[in-house]
């Protein structure tokens, strides 16, 4: 599978505030860009703290281009995926309308009354690990159903996760011009941290765009 990442964050590296709260860090053009990658892509991902925090769609914004992949014989959207292990998506959440496919990740310590409920809603449940989802053999899953073109959108604990496990393709990060600050602010890559071994990124462009900067690497 091919994954490329993208997020948008301060100047000082946060994707949110300490509350978690959704904050505009885009402008119009770089959300286009954003809009452009999705419509690329055979499934868009958040994890399930993004769904709690955010509640977002994750469907494409500009008609046209739901247009163009019909044409070309794709659904309308891609896919939605959620990594999930304890099944805590809310059945109610704006992912689980009819507009797309989505794939909710959970483990085998997911408890079967919410796995009914996700599965009443409409979600398509992948069982992959024993405590958290084992994205390896999730991925390997995604794959035998066409999803072969990953965007992952966030937040940091799963972009943390990716790049430990050495899938991301491609990452880019618009940094806008809000200071959020807060040590308990989400960053780009939360987790654990690295401590030695960091993985290193290849930068392959550096474009002004809105008031800020989108910065494009691939993974080395
Ligand atoms: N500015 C931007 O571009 C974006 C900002 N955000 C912001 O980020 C914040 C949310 O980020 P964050 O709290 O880090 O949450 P994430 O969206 O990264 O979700 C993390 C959760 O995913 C679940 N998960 C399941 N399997 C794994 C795995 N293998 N590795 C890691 N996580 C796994 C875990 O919950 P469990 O153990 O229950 O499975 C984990 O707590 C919000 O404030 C949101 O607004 C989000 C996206 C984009
Ligand atoms: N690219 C980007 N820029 C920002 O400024 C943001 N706040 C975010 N947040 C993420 O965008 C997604 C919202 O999706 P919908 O518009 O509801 O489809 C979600 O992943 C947010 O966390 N992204």
């Amino acid at each position: 599978m091919y994954v490329v990442v993208n997020a948008a964050m301060s100047v000082d590296g946060k994707l949110s505030s300490r509350q978690r709260e959704q904050i505009a860090i885009s402008g119009p053009s770089d959300f286009d860009r954003v809009d452009r990658i999705r419509a690329a892509a055979d499934g868009v991902m958040v994890g399930v703290g993004t769904v709690l925090a955010d509640d977002p769609h994750l469907t494409l914004d500009v008609e046209d281009r739901r247009v163009h992949r019909l044409k070309n014989g794709r659904s309308g959207n891609p896919a939605r995926v959620v990594a999930d292990s304890r099944a805590r998506t809310p059945p109610d959440a704006r992912i689980l309308d009819d507009e797309a496919t989505t794939y909710v990740l959970v483990s085998s310590a997911a408890p079967t009354d919410r796995l009914e409920a996700l599965g009443d809603a409409g979600a398509e449940i992948i069982t992959a690990g024993s405590d958290q989802v084992d994205l390896k053999t999730a991925f390997d899953t995604l794959e035998t159903e066409g999803v072969n073109r990953l965007m992952v959108e966030g937040g940091g604990e799963l972009i943390f996760s990716l790049i430990e496990l050495g899938v991301v393709d491609e990452l880019t990060v618009y940094v806008g011009t809000k200071i959020i600050g807060g040590r308990d602010a989400p960053t780009l890559a939360d987790g654990d941290g690295f401590v030695t071994d960091f993985p290193t990124v290849a930068l392959e462009s550096v474009d002004r765009m809105d008031d800020g900067v989108l910065l494009s690497y691939t993974m080395e």
